[in-house]
C-alpha cells in the first residue's frame, strides 16, 4: 500500500496512546518463557513481539521470525540452552543478511550446538538445545548489543549463571543496561561494571507483574512533528520520567528544536515554542541508533544542517539505513554525505515535489519521513511496514489531521 500524505495544519494537538516498548516486551517474554510465574502488562502489539510470542509457543522445528532482530538474537540463545529441543531459526530475506556469528561463536564456546543451514554467520541456523554449564564467555561488543542482551537473558536459567566479558568498544549501551535492570526488577542478581557483566543463577523469580513502559522510539515521530510544526501540544502515554529506554534522550535532544517535555502522572506532554529553530545539529547517536532517521528528517524538514555520528550499527539493521536515508533525502533536493558511521545533511531551500519515498522494508523509514508531510505533500511506498514496531501508526497520524490517500 502506497500512501499520499499531506497536512496543512500549523497547530497540532492530540492525545496518543503508544504501544509498549518492543525492546522491553521482548526481553520480558524471554524471561517469562524461562520463569513462567512472571506476569507482564502493556506488552507491545508490534509484529516483532507477535512473532516472538508465536515462536515461544511453537512446537514445530521451523521458526520464522520475519524481520524481528531482537527475536532472532534472543531466541538463538534461548533455544541453545533449552535441553532436548531442536529448531531451525529463520527470518525474512533481510534477516538472512543480518549477522549472528558473534553470538553463535560465543554460545559455541559455552558448549552450544549451532550450525548454519546456508551461509556461515547468518540465519537460518539449526540449534540443538543442550544443558550449558559454562561459567564465562567473551564477545566483541561493538557490532550489536542484542548479542549481549541475548546471553544475559538466558544467564539466570544456567546452573552457574554467567560472566560476560565485553571486548572492545561497547555499542548501544542503554539496551544492555535495560536488560540488566529488567532482570533485577524480576528478582535476578546481576552487575555490569566496566567491561564485565555478571548474572547469578536463579531457581525461581519473584511472583510479580512487570509493566512495560510505552515505546520511546515510537514517540520520536511526535517529537519530530512538534519540532516541524508552528505550535504543538501532544499528549503521549504511558511514560515515566525515569525510563529504561535510551531513546528517552529525545526529551533533551529536541529541546534544541524548541520542543519541551512535561512529565505528568503516566504521560508526557510535548509543546513547541513557536519560532525556535537551531542553526546546526550535531549528535553522537551511538547510544540511541533508532532515532537517527527521525532526527535526520526533522532537520531536512526545517532546513537545518546536521551532522550525526556513532551510526555504524545502522548498516546492519532492517536495511542499510545510511544508504537508505541518503537516497530518499536527496530525492527532496538536499545533499547528504555518509561514511561508515556518520551522516551529514546539507539542506536545500524548497523541496522537490511529487517525491515517492521508498521504505526498504524498514518501519522507521516510513515513520521518520511521515512528519515531513507538514511541509510538502509526498508519497510513502509500502506504508504498511510500520507494523514491525507500531501497527497503529497511520491511524494515530490521522488524529493529527494528516490526509492519507491510498494510491
Ligand atoms: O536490544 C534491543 O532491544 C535493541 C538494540 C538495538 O540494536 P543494536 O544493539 O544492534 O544497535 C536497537 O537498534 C534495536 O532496535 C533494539
Ligand atoms: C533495529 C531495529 O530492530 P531489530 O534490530 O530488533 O530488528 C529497530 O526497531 O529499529
Amino acid at each position: 500500500m502506497n500512501l499520499e500524505i499531506s497536512n496543512s495544519q500549523e497547530n497540532l494537538s492530540a492525545n496518543i496512546n503508544i504501544t509498549g516498548s518492543k525492546s522491553e516486551s521482548n526481553r520480558l517474554l524471554i524471561l517469562q518463557a524461562l520463569f513462567p510465574n512472571l506476569k507482564i502488562s502493556n506488552l507491545s502489539n508490534s509484529d516483532d513481539t507477535h512473532y516472538l510470542q508465536k515462536a515461544l509457543k511453537s512446537e514445530g522445528e521451523l521458526i520464522d521470525i520475519h524481520h524481528a532482530g531482537t527475536a532472532m538474537r534472543f531466541l538463538t540463545a534461548y533455544f541453545a540452552t533449552l535441553e532436548g529441543r531442536e529448531v531451525v531459526l529463520t527470518g525474512s530475506k533481510r534477516m538472512k543478511e543480518r549477522p549472528v556469528k558473534l553470538l553463535v561463536d560465543a554460545l559455541k564456546t559455552m558448549g552450544a550446538d549451532i550450525s548454519y543451514e546456508k551461509n556461515e554467520g547468518y540465519p537460518p541456523i539449526r540449534i540443538k538445545g543442550k544443558k550449558i554449564t559454562a561459567k564465562t564467555v567473551s564477545l566483541e561488543a561493538n557490532i550489536s548489543s542484542q548479542y549481549i542482551s541475548a546471553l544475559m537473558l538466558v544467564a539466570p536459567s544456567l546452573p552457574n549463571g554467567l560472566e560476560i566479558n565485553l571486548q572492545g568498544e561497547i555499542t548501544s549501551t542503554p539496551y544492555i543496561k535495560m536488560t540488566l535492570e529488567l532482570l533485577q526488577r524480576a528478582g535476578v542478581r546481576g552487575v555490569f561494571e566496566g567491561n564485565t557483566i555478571k548474572i547469578e543463577p536463579a531457581k525461581q523469580l519473584k511472583d510479580q507483574s512487570l509493566a512495560v513502559e510505552s515505546d520511546w522510539s515510537s514517540a520520536s515521530y511526535y517529537y519530530s512533528l512538534a519540532a516541524i510544526s508552528e505550535s504543538a501540544e501532544l499528549k503521549l502515554s504511558t511514560y515515566r520520567e525515569t525510563s529504561l529506554q535510551g531513546d528517552s534522550c529525545l526529551s533533551n535532544i529536541y529541546k534544541q528544536f524548541g520542543v519541551s517535555t512535561k512529565f505528568e502522572d503516566n504521560h508526557i506532554i510535548l509543546s513547541k515554542k513557536p519560532g525556535t529553530k537551531p542553526k546546526h545539529i550535531k549528535e553522537n547517536l551511538q547510544n540511541s541508533p533508532d532515532i537517527a532517521q527521525t532526527i535526520a528528517v526533522t532537520c531536512l524538514a526545517l532546513e537545518v544542517p546536521c551532522y550525526l555520528t556513532g551510526l555504524h550499527t545502522l548498516k546492519i539493521k532492517e536495511t542499510d539505513r545510511l544508504e537508505a536515508l541518503k537516497a530518499e533525502i536527496e530525492k527532496f533536493g538536499s545533499q547528504v554525505e555518509i561514511t561508515q558511521d556518520s551522516l551529514e545533511l546539507f539542506p536545500k531551500k524548497d523541496f522537490e515535489e511529487n517525491v515517492s519515498v521508498a521504505t526498504y522494508n524498514d518501519h522507521r523509514m516510513a515513520m521518520a519521513f511521515a512528519p515531513l508531510g507538514l511541509k510538502v505533500p509526498f508519497k510513502i511506498e509500502d506504508a504498511e511496514v510500520v507494523s514491525k514496531s507500531y501497527p497503529g501508526f497511520w491511524e494515530d497520524f490521522e488524529k493529527l489531521n494528516f490526509k492519507l490517500r491510498k494510491c
